[in-house]
């Protein structure tokens, strides 16, 4: 028994195929063009998310000897916005990414009329350029006829998974899952249906909207000519969901953090939709057999990107892992902060014009500080999170983190994450976690994984960085970062 997993990202589409007890046997990988029409304005064309997809889906089968696959789960970049023809299947447009900022003046004013609370109440996100809604409105007014055409009922919205369907079933499935669903700022995350108030709100008519469903459902079946035969496709979750389940955080206060470009930490907060006084999130981390977990996240724009920009920008290194060695010579009397926030900050601060700065500099400063500061700026950032999220929802106690993504092979990285946190941080044997989520979605539903407690067993440990800082050093370090951030939002 085969399970394929479609990891459609914001640089790369991935695709892995996996055994029924989720060993993996085959991946492919191919990146796609980004496109940046404007300052601050972030495109995907959703012909080459497709071919992508497709494509790496029938090389990673073909890699892994071309067995019966059984099942497909699919996971993505979440928010990204296309709209499409129902009659053609053509986009009417090109995707507009989660990172676009160009509907930051609709939520400036959305927010000026008062109504952010209302949004949150409802959606659990706050207003920002971040979410579906705005994008789709923008959409709706820029491109021609098209609203008209949204009443109609003759033009589909999709996030990327909806899309994917669509092509995979030959326009069969117009559906979603809750997860991607609750990414939108247009669905209610309590009473789990799209909210009309939210649809009046962002001006998107409900036509536009897929059928939302369990994150292990029928999701229709593959077009029998795309891998040879068709394909029931059972799991579908956004990625950092999907990483979630991949982690089997199932249990309330169990917590995970994705390190790639950016960095998404997820925090199981069980039946409850906690409401943020810290500025998370409030998102919905699965939706099983009718029964909807909730998570708290926090997100950071700038993770693994700080290294790439070490390695691009300052050419102090020619490859991310030369960063273990480097940091590791320097020199300890040195404070030197970075607060990356290159594309302003994210979570709990939400600042889209603050700016990167590097405090603590002096002769002495070299790359071996710089090295070490872009890597304990990643600590930082979660520890925010981290202080967020306990001051949100104190049940949260004495967590463990389980971090996953590129930069968790960064053992410095890792360590100073443990330290600064005062908390052990766990990181998995299999480092497709992502994907694996997708593929136990679409396994569980098929009957083909075990239930999430026999899975959550089956999780394995690579090695575990245990907190080895004094308590009085931790404290003295964090004060100088939040007194660094403070100075950030200043100017
Ligand atoms: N050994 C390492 N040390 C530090 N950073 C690393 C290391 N390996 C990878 N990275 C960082 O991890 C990121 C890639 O992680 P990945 O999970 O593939 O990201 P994404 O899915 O966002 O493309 C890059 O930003 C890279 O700089
Ligand atoms: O594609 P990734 O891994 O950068 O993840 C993007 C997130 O889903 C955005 O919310």
């Amino acid at each position: 028994m085969t399970i394929l997993a479609m990891d459609q990202g914001t640089t790369s589409s991935r695709a892995v195929v996996f055994s029924d007890d989720l060993q993996v046997q085959a991946t492919a990988q191919h990146e796609f063009p980004q496109h940046f029409p404007r300052s601050g304005w972030v495109e995907h064309d959703p012909g080459d998310i497709w071919t992508s997809s497709a494509g790496t889906a029938r090389a990673a089968i073909e890699k892994a000897g071309a067995p019966r696959i059984d099942a497909l789960g699919i996971t993505n970049q979440r928010e990204t916005v296309v709209i499409w023809d129902r009659s053609t299947g053509q986009p009417i447009h090109r995707a507009i990414v989660w990172q676009d900022r160009r509907t930051a003046d609709i939520c400036d004013r959305l927010r000026a009329d008062g109504v952010e609370d209302q949004v949150t109440d409802t959606t659990g996100l706050l207003l920002d350029p971040y979410f579906s809604a705005t994008k789709i409105g923008w959409l709706l007014d820029r491109v021609d006829g098209a609203r008209d055409r949204a009443r109609a009922g003759e033009l589909a919205f999709g996030t990327i998974d909806s899309f994917l369907i669509w092509k995979l079933t030959g326009g069969q499935a117009h559906v979603t899952d809750a997860t991607n669903a609750s990414r939108t700022l247009l669905y209610d995350i309590r009473r789990n249906d799209w909210s009309d108030d939210m649809c009046r709100l962002f001006g998107v008519p409900r036509e536009l909207l897929p059928e939302v469903r369990d994150s292990a459902d029928d999701f229709g079946t593959t077009r029998p000519d795309l891998f040879g035969r068709a394909i029931p496709i059972l799991g579908v979750a956004g990625d950092q969901q999907a990483a979630t389940v991949g982690q089997a955080c199932f249990r309330p206060g169990m917590m995970k953090s994705t390190y790639g470009t950016g960095c998404f930490a997820l925090l199981n907060t069980g039946d409850q939709a906690v409401r943020s006084q810290n500025r998370l999130l409030t998102t919905i981390a699965y939706r099983l057999d009718g029964k909807t977990t909730y998570a708290l996240e926090g997100s950071i724009f700038i993770a693994g990107a700080v290294v790439q920009w070490l390695r691009d920008g300052l050419k102090l290194i020619r490859e991310a892992r030369e960063t273990q060695a480097l940091s590791g010579q320097a020199d300890d009397s040195q404070q030197v902060i970075m607060v990356p926030a290159f594309t302003g900050l994210g979570a709990p601060y939400w600042a889209p014009t603050a700016r990167g700065t590097i405090f603590g500099l002096t002769r002495n400063t070299g790359p071996a500080e710089f090295a070490r500061a872009a890597l304990e700026s990643v600590g930082f950032q979660t520890r925010d999170l981290w202080e967020a999220m306990r001051a949100d929802w104190p049940q949260a106690g004495d967590a463990v983190l389980r971090v996953d993504g590129g930069m968790t092979a960064s053992e410095p990285a890792m360590q100073f994450l443990a330290d600064i946190l005062g908390a052990p941080v766990d990181r998995p044997r299999n480092p497709e976690t992502t994907a694996q989520g997708a593929a136990w979605l679409a396994g569980y539903r098929a009957g083909l994984c075990p239930a999430p407690e026999a899975y959550a067993e089956a999780w394995q440990l690579d090695r575990r960085f245990e907190a080895a800082m004094p308590d009085d050093q931790r404290d003295r370090r964090y004060s100088a970062w939040k007194r660094a951030v403070q100075a950030v939002l200043a100017v």
